[in-house]
């Protein structure tokens, strides 16, 4: 079977990835080690093995990676050479994992496994309703299982920055997710960052309108993302699994529940960008925090450590990012075994008076920052990044 799947990967492959082989073979090596998770990778590497179509070079790329991540840890081979081109890609796409822990690596797997096993046709008979994975998503995964919906951002590659189509299928996801038969819905990131915030490559493809048309469309969009968390109807976790910049933090104001690894931060640099606060952050922030603390962070760009933003209210709880998946895992699937009726109006009674604030208090940051995209001290702060002369 491993080499029949081995084979079919290579004829997957095109002569530059030709030796990119799926990590099956070795996957039987490590049987006597199993544990339950380790179960679900070796069904997922089943999975592989029956998928009908070619996945893709990236695809590929992003198996090899997790598989080598989540068997070996941290890429610890040195850089191949540019013209080495094979295990160039093969570098790079395991080195962009940086310390992601070995169990996330394979749970990420899992789950990748899955989403494509539903987009490519998988000949495999998945019992009806117990495990269903959503499609036609090029910057998320979004699985949903055991009364949980999973979003996970998906461009590891990029820290999962978010651009405008992840926006609009970040929005689908949700909507999805509110109408489906799940309890509770998660938002995670693959790789090592929780997310960078918005994509600031954003701002760079100007309509014929020209940049004030830009701004107005970006302020459009932006409120119709911020106003599909307001009124997201479930129990809405974020599992901050690293670093997590800018729009990702704010919104998490209107989070349910927040569960963070001790490796993430919470960094909130918008004046050193030109911008002004969103999210409804202006709001939330302050109620949770109070204005002193709300102005370090949104005013002066303070980066909390997860324990920090703990303290102050932002985080619900911290976990060492060695148990952080299965100790949150072990919750979130404790929850979802909740009357889910009961956990909506809960959440309706504790949330719903303050919605109307919220929406209001999201179109006037929203119009805010419409002025502000304009502003030199925007453009600057987006001109230096993209010219590699500034990072945060
Ligand atoms: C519709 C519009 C709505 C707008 C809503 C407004 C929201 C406000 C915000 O969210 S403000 C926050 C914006 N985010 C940033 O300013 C982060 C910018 N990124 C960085 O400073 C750094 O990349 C880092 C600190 C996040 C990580 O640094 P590190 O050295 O670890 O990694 P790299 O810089 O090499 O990053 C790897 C590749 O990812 C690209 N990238 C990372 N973040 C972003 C981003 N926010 N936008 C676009 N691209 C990003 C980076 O360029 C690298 O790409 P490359 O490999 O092709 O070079």
């Amino acid at each position: 079977m491993a080499i029949a799947a081995w084979r079919l990967a290579q004829r997957w492959c095109p002569s530059y990835l030709q030796v990119i082989s799926f990590p099956v073979v070795q996957l039987h090596m490590n049987r006597a080690a199993m544990t339950a998770s380790q179960k679900d990778f070796e069904n997922a590497m089943n999975q592989v093995k029956l998928l009908k179509k070619d996945p893709g070079n990236e695809v590929k790329l992003k198996l090899y990676a997790l598989y080598k991540q989540a068997t070996e840890g941290p890429c610890n081979m040195p850089k191949p050479g540019v013209f080495d081109l094979i295990n160039k890609a093969k570098w790079d796409a395991w080195n962009t994992l940086g310390s992601l822990p070995k169990e996330t690596a394979r749970q990420n797997y899992v789950d990748l496994v899955s989403s494509l096993s539903s987009s490519l046709e998988s000949s495999s008979q998945v019992e009806p309703g117990t495990d269903r994975k959503s499609t036609g998503y090029e910057t998320l995964m979004v699985t949903s299982e055991g009364g949980i919906t999973k979003i996970t951002l998906n461009r590891p590659a990029k820290k999962n920055a978010i651009n405008v189509e992840m926006y609009h299928e970040i929005m689908r996801a949700l909507k999805a997710a509110s109408k489906d038969d799940s309890s509770i819905t998660v938002l995670t990131g693959n790789g090592d960052y929780y997310s960078s915030g918005n994509d600031l490559t954003n701002f760079t493809d100007i309509p014929p309108g020209g940049v004030e048309e830009k701004a107005k469309n970006s302020a459009i969009l932006l409120r119709e993302f911020v106003g599909c968390f307001i009124d997201f109807p479930k129990p809405l976790i974020a599992v901050v699994n690293g670093p997590a910049v800018g729009i990702s933090v704010t919104i998490l104001g209107l989070f349910d529940v927040v569960y963070a690894s001790d490796r993430a931060t919470f960094h909130t640099p918008f004046s050193h960008l030109g911008q002004s606060p969103e999210g409804c952050s202006s709001y939330t922030f302050l109620k949770i925090m109070g204005p002193a603390k709300a102005t370090e962070m949104l005013v002066f760009g303070k980066k909390l450590t997860a324990g920090e933003a703990c303290a102050q209210g932002l985080v619900t709880a911290v976990f060492p990012d060695s148990t952080f998946q299965k100790e949150v895992w072990t919750r979130l699937k404790a929850f979802a075994k909740l009357p889910p009726n009961a956990m909506r109006i809960s959440k309706e009674v504790i949330r719903n008076r303050e919605k109307e604030k919220l929406h209001a208090v999201n179109a006037e940051e929203c119009s805010v920052l419409q002025e502000r995209w304009l502003s030199d001290e925007c453009m600057n702060a987006v001109v230096n990044f993209l010219s590699r002369k500034s990072k945060l």
